[in-house]
């Protein structure tokens, strides 16, 4: 516990891991996902001499919150395009359900590309039912939406009323009126500010918890951080690293360690068949662990050898740094 809590200081990210845990958490109540959601195979888009997209195959699973990560220009709106069957591939396929797309695939899929325009002077209980009617939806099931949204209390506020969280958060309510299992978002918290930011996020939690598989296209990797629980980074419209997000973040996880005899501690290390890499720092020593080890068998060895740690903290790199590796190391 006392690991955790100084490696979340040490950060000053309490929040994300917080949130991270929450959605990890959503994720391993599935450890084997069912099923493939949507499937892209050497997905191309060439637009006269721009490759927007470079044979894209990914993959997402049920259930998960997969975030596209990529800077500007990168390929991620064009990519969601092409499996929203709006825009034409060059060439490669996709399949969503594991079927071709047709009327009744896109019928499962909810999309919000860019922010629906809603009509300023209706509430947002009004703009609702015109959404319902153009979807064919019954209107009871705005009750239920505007309070998974959480706008059931200003169902009677105009729409020129609303924060941008707000607008953003009926632009989803709108989204879920036919109960999509999947929701496709494309830059979500763009031009919000820090509390519809939070707001948005927070929501997209919420929806993910009702079972709902999420795609998010994001140039943020905080966001991505925060909220996803597998990313695909995109750069210059070519697959650069995928997978979970916390196998990315843990992958080159250092622990800083210290103890009042170091170089009994650094004895210890080198017998230890655990430990990948090891550096003194000052007074402390930086290591990394082989894949699947912990703090606790660094804590149990060192105890073992009669070494009691002062210190065992947990510098854990940041998908920042690990996704500018994955763009320095390709560039
Ligand atoms: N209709 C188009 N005609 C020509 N080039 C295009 C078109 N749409 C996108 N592009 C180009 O394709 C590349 C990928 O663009 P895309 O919008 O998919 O990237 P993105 O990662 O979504 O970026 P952004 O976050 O800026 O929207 C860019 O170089 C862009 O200029």
């Amino acid at each position: 516990m006392q690991i955790t809590l100084s490696a979340c200081q040490e950060n000053n990210s309490f929040i994300l891991y917080f949130v991270a845990g929450f959605s990890n958490l959503l994720y391993n109540k599935h450890p084997k996902p069912v099923a493939v959601i949507l499937q892209t195979e050497q997905l191309n888009k060439r637009y006269g001499g721009i490759q927007a997209v470079d044979r894209l195959s990914l993959q997402v699973e049920q259930g998960s919150i997969y975030g596209l990560l990529g800077p500007n220009g990168s390929g991620k709106t064009t990519t969601l395009g092409m499996v929203l069957d709006v825009i034409r591939p060059t060439s490669g396929s996709f399949a969503w359900f594991g079927q071709p797309v047709s009327r009744t695939t896109k019928h499962r899929i909810g999309a919000l590309l860019e922010t629906p325009n809603f009509y300023p002077y209706l509430t947002a209980r009004r703009n609702l039912e015109i959404a319902a009617e153009i979807k064919g939806v019954d209107h009871k099931r705005i009750a239920q939406v505007l309070h998974l949204v959480g706008l059931s209390q200003r169902s009677h506020t105009t729409f020129k009323g609303f924060s941008l969280g707000m607008k953003q958060r009926l632009a989803l309510a709108a989204t879920l009126l036919n109960d999509p299992e999947v929701l496709v978002l494309d830059e979500p918290t763009n031009g919000l500010d820090p509390e519809g930011i939070a707001e948005v996020r927070e929501l997209i939690l919420q929806i993910a918890a009702q079972g709902k598989t999420i795609i998010l296209a994001s140039h943020l990797l905080d966001e991505v951080e925060k909220v996803c629980t597998h990313v695909a980074v995109l750069q210059k419209g070519m697959l650069r690293a995928e997978g979970r997000v916390d196998t990315i973040l843990s992958a080159k996880d250092q622990f800083i360690i210290s103890a009042r005899n170091l170089p009994q501690v650094l004895e210890v290390l080198k017998q230890l068949p655990f430990v990948a890499a090891y550096q003194p720092e000052g007074e402390a020593v930086n290591l990394t662990l082989n894949e699947g080890y912990g703090s606790a068998d660094v804590n149990k060895a060192m105890f073992e050898a009669g070494v009691v740690l002062q210190q065992l903290t947990l510098r854990r790199k940041s998908l920042e740094a690990q996704f500018l590796e994955i763009i320095k190391s390709q560039a």
